[in-house]
């Protein structure tokens, strides 16, 4: 039997001890180095927030194509904002391309919603119009802000856990460069599912620090068992206080490889019925935690000891996520964007 992914009480973070910080930051430590991932109760994203968020995001799906259209996102520029259309991203080329497959028709069963922060003058947010969606925006201003504050004490804590001043990590996250994805999953035949070129997200790295995920209770997140890898083992659901945090890209890179990131994927859900034909509708809230965009995404010097040597090259966060976005629009225009900021 495969160790379950551990959930451990953050209320410490909020009002504990210094001795529970630590001990909790041990902890912590603990499951992202073995596990890539680790869920946590009692935090501070009040749930009212994410219910909010939630039912706000059920209508902006719910909009007709003629108000989506207008706020399209741009594979072009170096960050998603606004709405993608179901199948535009294409998370297959991540990780799931080795090469050998010929006119490669592979998407995801998906649309999404991508906003970042309020003030962003680079890459500005793109809302539906507050006739279409009154309070929309500020209900996404207001998870930002929650998610951002939990985050930032999660960096601190995993600094101090792996013995460095507790800002090492959150001092070059001002959140400038974080994003909010919010996930619909159409509902989709099994066999499609199944037999077809098609997956709700195909296995994949997140490309931030971080990240937040807030699944609904449909089920289908999956994660890589690293002691067999290539194999994926449901997340198991226990309740809407719960939150997965999962170790991304920028703190593999960062950290020389000693916290790797998560592999993940989103399926048909485990639990489900095996003689439904259709498999149901989902909805995801996820929050990318991103280095500010000048920042540089290359090993840091607290991480390379003795005769070890860097394992991943010198980029901006900006470079990195322009590249790793390129990767699942193969477009080759995203560069320009970068060239341009
Ligand atoms: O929907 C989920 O549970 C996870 C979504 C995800 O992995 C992503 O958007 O990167
Ligand atoms: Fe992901």
């Amino acid at each position: 039997m495969p160790k379950t992914i551990p959930v451990l009480d953050a209320a410490c973070l909020s009002n504990g001890t210094a001795q529970q910080r630590a001990e909790f930051s041990a902890k912590f430590l603990e499951a992202l180095t073995e596990f890539g991932f680790c869920k946590l109760v009692n935090h501070s994203v009040p749930l009212p927030v994410v219910e909010d968020t939630f039912n706000k995001i059920k209508s902006f799906f719910k909009l007709p194509f003629s108000e989506k259209k207008d706020i399209i996102n741009d594979p072009k520029k170096g960050q998603q904002r606004g709405w993608s259309p179901p199948g535009e991203e294409k998370t297959w080329w991540l990780e799931s391309n080795t090469g050998d497959v010929e006119s490669p028709k592979f998407s995801d069963n998906k649309e999404s919603f991508d906003c970042g922060h309020p003030n962003d003058k680079h890459f500005p947010n793109r809302w539906p119009t507050q006739e279409a969606l009154p309070g929309y925006q500020q209900t996404m201003d207001r998870f930002f802000f929650d998610c951002g504050d939990l985050c930032s004490n999660l960096l601190e804590v995993l600094a101090s856990a792996m013995g460095h001043e507790s800002k090492l990590f959150s001092s070059k996250c001002t959140h400038e460069a974080t994003t909010i994805r919010i996930n619909h999953f159409p509902p989709v035949k099994r066999e499609t599912l199944e037999t077809g070129q098609v997956s709700r997200i195909w296995p994949h790295n997140d490309f931030g620090i971080i990240s937040l995920v807030f699944p609904d209770r449909t089920g289908g997140l999956e994660y890589e068992d690293r002691e067999n890898p290539g194999n994926f083992i449901p997340m198991p659901y226990n309740g809407d206080d719960e939150v997965v945090v999962i170790a991304s890209e920028t703190i593999q890179r960062w950290t020389n490889g000693s916290v790797r990131a998560g592999l993940h994927r989103v399926t048909k859900p485990h639990e489900m019925d095996p003689n439904a034909d259709m498999v149901p509708e989902r909805w995801s809230l996820v929050y990318f935690v991103k280095a500010d965009r000048h920042v540089n995404v290359g090993p840091l010097k607290e991480f390379i000891t003795g005769e070890e040597k860097p394992m991943y090259e010198d980029l901006t966060a900006l470079e990195y996520q322009a590249m790793r976005n390129a990767v699942h629009y193969p477009e080759p225009e995203q560069m320009e964007a970068v060239a341009a900021y």
